[in-house]
């Protein structure tokens, strides 16, 4: 068990357990994305996990050149996944898939998602309605410390179910609290780190193997029945306009279409754009609570650029450079996706001139970019005003990726930044958020799941007159 020839500079390997020996921090995910092997190997480290060759990139254009060819569009073959979403060794969907077929997928998604998207009043109104609904939930909480939990999750959901499917649930409806129960359980249990103990498939019942397939299947099989709706709707002449709808009209002339891929394409877009987006406005209350002059800007923001109506529209969301500001310092500082989600080398292929064996996994070190002083000014102060220029415009910055980079970016970035702004723009506006009073305040701590996510924490809510 040796390194492969001219592999990126790294710790030494050991049998069974390869790199991991080396690394150093209290806890798995502290080792990998520590900034020790940036500064001991420079910007691209090769590791193995296990008997697995894994690439880390430190160098944000390093990264940004590597994905945008070809090559390292893959996605790792976790064994752990496979057992759970894979038939006869193939992934279907989006996330975990890869190759032709994929891109067919994606691009279907890509358009459809666009058709039915931002811009579009329908998608805004849903935006607001929920926004609505989401105040109203916090209205009854008003003047005593409140947990900051899950109380985005209906909200976000809805704006995704309302989309696919074009329905709604309410808050109590027990089909939905049981499929974001699943939602939660699986991004917040997940993490690709698993994936190197595959031992873990031998004993399905302690590892929770077993469990993770019968929520997937739960989480389907709800899916599933607005698929079977809609098919109904198709056979008596109705043609809805939604993802399923669109997706089942275009299968009729498209063979790289069918519902088995329907199915995990919505599996996926629920998967990764709930707890995503409600993760990002938990972190979002938690700075506003931690940086009261931040909260007071955007709010007078908000109120000088609303409509003499008092709306707040998504389509002038542009002109509202200190709140979008606000959102790009939310996720600089949480560095929610740490990495870009693992990739994987298709073929044999090289980085900065090491060569990279085929199926070598991919990481990207994104929180260590986040936090260098090199890229942000101060990065451990909370600044809005680094994303906006003299001109007060807002400043594209290549640095700060948090949808990823390259051919395989996330697909939901629009949708997603919509609804961050929306529901903050209506939350800022209604209450003024501040440090509980009797119990911790909120410091942004985090917890690792499929990504690094925010505990829960108290805040005080009172409502704006
Ligand atoms: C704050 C919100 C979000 C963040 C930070 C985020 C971030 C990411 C990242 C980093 C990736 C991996 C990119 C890569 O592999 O290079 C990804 C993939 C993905 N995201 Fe998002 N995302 C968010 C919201 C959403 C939403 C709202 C949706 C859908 C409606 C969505 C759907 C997806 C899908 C389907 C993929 C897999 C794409 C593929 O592998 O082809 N995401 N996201």
């Amino acid at each position: 068990f040796r390194k492969p020839p001219n592999y990126p500079p790294g710790p030494p390997i050991v049998p069974m357990l390869g790199s991991i020996p080396f690394l150093r921090g209290p806890t798995l995910n502290d080792k990998i994305w520590s900034k020790d092997l940036a500064d001991q190997y420079g910007p691209v480290v090769g590791l193995f996990f296990g008997s697995h060759p894994a690439v880390m990139i430190n160098d944000p254009k390093v990264a940004k050149e590597a994905l945008s060819g070809e090559d390292l569009l893959g996605r790792p073959r976790d064994p752990l996944a496979m057992s759970v979403r894979s038939e006869n060794g193939r992934f279907f969907g989006l996330f975990l898939a890869d190759g032709e077929i994929w891109n067919h997928q994606r691009r279907f998604t890509l358009r459809t998602m666009k058709d039915l998207g931002l811009g579009k009043s329908v998608l805004e109104e849903i935006m607001i309605f929920e926004a609505g609904q989401l105040c109203d939930i916090f209205k009854s909480e008003v003047d005593r410390d409140v947990l900051i939990d899950g109380q985005f999750n209906i909200p976000v959901v809805n704006v995704l179910w309302s989309s696919i499917a074009q329905v709604r649930f309410e808050n109590d409806n027990p089909k939905i609290l049981e499929f974001m129960a699943i939602l939660r359980g699986l991004f917040r249990g997940g993490g690709f780190l698993k994936q190197f103990f595959a031992i873990l498939k031998h004993f399905p019942n302690l590892s929770g193997l077993n469990n993770r397939r019968a929520t997937n299947l739960k989480l389907r099989a709800i899916i599933q029945e607005e698929i079977e709706n809609h098919k109904d709707m198709v056979q008596t002449g109705a043609s809805p306009d939604d993802f399923i709808g669109k997706y089942l009209r275009e299968m009729e002339t498209d063979p790289y279409l069918n519902e088995k891929e329907l199915l995990h394409i919505c599996q996926d877009l629920f998967g990764a754009g709930t707890e995503t987006v409600s993760s990002t406005l938990i972190f979002s209350l938690a700075y506003l609570v931690m940086h009261p002059e931040v909260q007071q800007k955007c709010f007078e923001e908000i109120i000088r650029l609303q409509d003499i109506g008092g709306e707040i529209n998504l389509r002038e969301q542009q002109k509202f450079v200190y709140v979008n500001a606000t959102i790009n310092e939310v996720f600089r500082k949480s560095s929610m996706t740490a990495s870009i989600i693992p990739h994987r080398a298709l073929r044999p292929t090289k980085i900065m001139g090491y060569d990279i064996p085929y199926d070598t996994m991919i990481l990207t070190n994104m929180m260590l970019n986040n936090n260098d002083p090199d890229y942000f000014q101060d990065p451990e102060d909370f600044r809005p005003e680094r994303f906006i220029d003299d001109h007060g415009k807002l400043v594209k910055n290549d640095i700060l990726t948090p949808f990823g980079v390259g051919k395989r970016i996330c697909p939901g970035e629009a949708l997603a930044r919509g609804e961050l702004f929306v529901f903050l723009a209506y939350l800022i506006r209604t209450f003024a958020f501040s440090n509980p009073l009797e119990q911790p305040r909120p410091n942004a701590e985090v917890t690792w799941g499929m990504a690094r996510l925010p505990l829960p924490f108290y805040v005080r809510l009172t409502l704006r007159k």
